[in-house]
C-alpha cells in the first residue's frame, strides 16, 4: 500500500466568525504531486500556513512522515508560502548564498539547485534581470536548498505571463519525477489538471472531493461534428437510439451528447447507412473545469 507523506484529520481554525478550516481530513501519498483547490477564501493557504507551523490550528491534528510534527520534520519539507524577497543587484548565487545563512543550510546545493530549475547559465546575473519565470525558478530553487522531501507551492504561478506559467508547470513536473512529493495549492483548474496527479477540492474550508486526476479526467463528454449538409446531420443524429442531446458551438460545429450504452463505431456505422459524411468527428474531452463548477453548486 502507499505510504501516506501527510495525514490530517479533524482539522479546524477560525478567524472571528470565518472557519476558516473546517474539519478537514486528508491524506497525501508519496511521490504524488498533490493539488489543493479551491475559490478564493476557501482555506488553502491557512491549511498550508498551519501544516507548515506558521498557523496556530484551534483543534484536529496532522502527521508528517506518520508522525506528530517535530522542527526536525519540518526541515524535510520545503515550502514558498509567499514569494520570497531577493535583491535585485545580486546574481542568484548570491542569493541563495544569503538564503542559506538565514536558513542555517549548507551552501554546497546552490549550483545543484540552480540546475535542478534550469538557471545554472543564468546564475551569476543579477536577479533583477531576470524573467517572471526565471524569478519564481530562483524561489523554487531557494527551497530545493535543504533536498526536501516534500516540496509545498501556494499558488506557484500567480502573477506570472504564459511563458513564465509553462516555465514553471514544466519545472514542477520535473521535480516531481525526481522522486518529491509536491503539494500545491492553486486556485486553476487547469493548473492542477495539467500539473497534479491528485487533488482535493476545498469550499468554505471543507474538503468537498477528493480523488485523482486521471480518473476524474476518464471517458469523454460526448463528440463534435461536422458534415456538409449540417440539417440533415442534426435529424440524423436526433435518430440515433442513444441520442441524448445536441448543440451548435462557436465553432459551428454540432456537439453531440449519447447515453453511455452505445460505442462510438456504432454512432459513425448509423450515420454512414443513413448516408451522412461527416468532415470533421472528435471526442471532447473532460474538463475539470466543469466537474469543479459541478461541484461547488451541488454543494451551495
Ligand atoms: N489572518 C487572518 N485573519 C482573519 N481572517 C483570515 C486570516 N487569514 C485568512 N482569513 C480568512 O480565512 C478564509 C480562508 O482564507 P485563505 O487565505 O486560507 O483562503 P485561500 O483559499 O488560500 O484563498 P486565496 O486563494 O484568496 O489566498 C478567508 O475568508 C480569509 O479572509
Amino acid at each position: 500500500m502507499a505510504e501516506n507523506i501527510l495525514e490530517i484529520s479533524g482539522l479546524n481554525k477560525r478567524y472571528g466568525n470565518i472557519q476558516a478550516v473546517n474539519d478537514l481530513e486528508l491524506k497525501v501519498e508519496k511521490g504524488t504531486v498533490f493539488g489543493l483547490l479551491g475559490p478564493n477564501g476557501s482555506g488553502k493557504s491557512t491549511t498550508l500556513g498551519i501544516l507548515l507551523g506558521v498557523v496556530q490550528k484551534d483543534s484536529g491534528m496532522f502527521k508528517w512522515f506518520g508522525e506528530e510534527p517535530t522542527a526536525a520534520q519540518r526541515r524535510r519539507l520545503g515550502a514558498i508560502l509567499e514569494s520570497p524577497t531577493f535583491y535585485p543587484y545580486l546574481s542568484g548565487i548570491q542569493n541563495l548564498k544569503i538564503v542559506c545563512k538565514i536558513k542555517k543550510v549548507s551552501d554546497s546545493r546552490i549550483m545543484e539547485v540552480l540546475e535542478q530549475v534550469g538557471l545554472a547559465q543564468r546564475a551569476k546575473s543579477p536577479f533583477k534581470t531576470y524573467s517572471l519565470g526565471m524569478k519564481q525558478r530562483l524561489a523554487i530553487a531557494s527551497a530545493l536548498l535543504s533536498d526536501p522531501e516534500v516540496l509545498i507551492l501556494d499558488e506557484p504561478t500567480n502573477g506570472l505571463d504564459p511563458q513564465g506559467i509553462a516555465e514553471i508547470r514544466e519545472l514542477i513536473v520535473n521535480i516531481a519525477e525526481q522522486g518529491k512529493t509536491i503539494i500545491l495549492a492553486s486556485h486553476l483548474l487547469d493548473e492542477v489538471q495539467k500539473v497534479c496527479t491528485h487533488f482535493a477540492v476545498l469550499k468554505q474550508g471543507e474538503k468537498i472531493f477528493q480523488g485523482t486526476v486521471a480518473e476524474s479526467l476518464m471517458g469523454n463528454e460526448g463528440v463534435e461534428l461536422l458534415a456538409e449538409d449540417l440539417e440533415t446531420l442534426k435529424s440524423v443524429v436526433g435518430s440515433f437510439p442513444s441520442f441524448v442531446d445536441m448543440k451548435l458551438n462557436n465553432l459551428g460545429r454540432l456537439e453531440v451528447q449519447l447515453s453511455n450504452e452505445s460505442p462510438i463505431q456504432e454512432f459513425h456505422r448509423f450515420l454512414i447507412d443513413k448516408g451522412v459524411v461527416l468532415t470533421h468527428l472528435a471526442y471532447i474531452n473532460k474538463s475539470l473545469e466543469k466537474q469543479f463548477l459541478q461541484l461547488l453548486s451541488a454543494e451551495s
